[in-house]
């Protein structure tokens, strides 16, 4: 079913670079006022947000933004390096993510919403390891990841 034309990428299912966008504007208001995260975002760039959605749009098959004109894997693994970000921000990250995601209303439905997390988890968890290191250790060309829909094979089909 993954290559099967007619399965539209999660990008297209999630509603394209609008919600991407409106998604990430939305996280990083609330980012701002958790007491936790705030210290570590308060001096975050005023192109973060999109850049992000640019990030995420594009793991998830949307167009190659991110890659093309704002940076590469390696340099979103950069932006982490030496910041030592612990468990306690990543589960808050992920917390607020989702709920932000369930307020906008993206796709709630089971295959969306697990490709949708699944992602977040690996996202996150890479981004708490590559932080503890002040140094970048992976390929300086590695790829972009890419994320489909993974065991349910595509969107949920009543
Ligand atoms: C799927 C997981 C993640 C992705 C895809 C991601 C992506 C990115 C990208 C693309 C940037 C660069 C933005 C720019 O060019 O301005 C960035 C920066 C950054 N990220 Fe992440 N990130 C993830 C997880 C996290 C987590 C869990 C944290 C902390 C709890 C975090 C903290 C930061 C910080 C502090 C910066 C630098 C902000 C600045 O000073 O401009 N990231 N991230």
């Amino acid at each position: 079913m993954e290559t099967n034309k007619q399965v539209p990428s999660l990008y297209e299912w999630a509603g394209g670079m609008p919600v991407f966008e409106k998604l990430m504007v939305a996280f990083y208001d609330k980012v701002l006022k958790d007491d936790l995260l705030e210290p570590i975002f308060r001096h975050m760039s005023p192109t973060h947000q999109v850049h992000v959605a640019h990030f995420f749009a594009e793991v998830f098959g949307g167009p190659k933004i991110y890659s093309s004109n704002e940076g590469s894997h390696a340099a979103m693994v950069t932006k982490h390096l030496g910041r030592h970000l612990t468990e306690e921000h990543r589960k808050r990250w992920v917390q607020l993510l989702v709920a932000t995601a369930d307020e906008l209303e993206l796709p709630a439905d089971p295959e969306f919403r697990s490709a949708f997390v699944a992602y977040v988890e690996w996202g996150t968890r890479i981004a708490v390891i590559n932080s503890q290191d002040p140094n970048l250790t992976m390929n300086p060309h590695e790829p972009m990841p890419k994320w489909g829909w993974g065991e349910p094979g595509g969107p949920y089909q009543p």
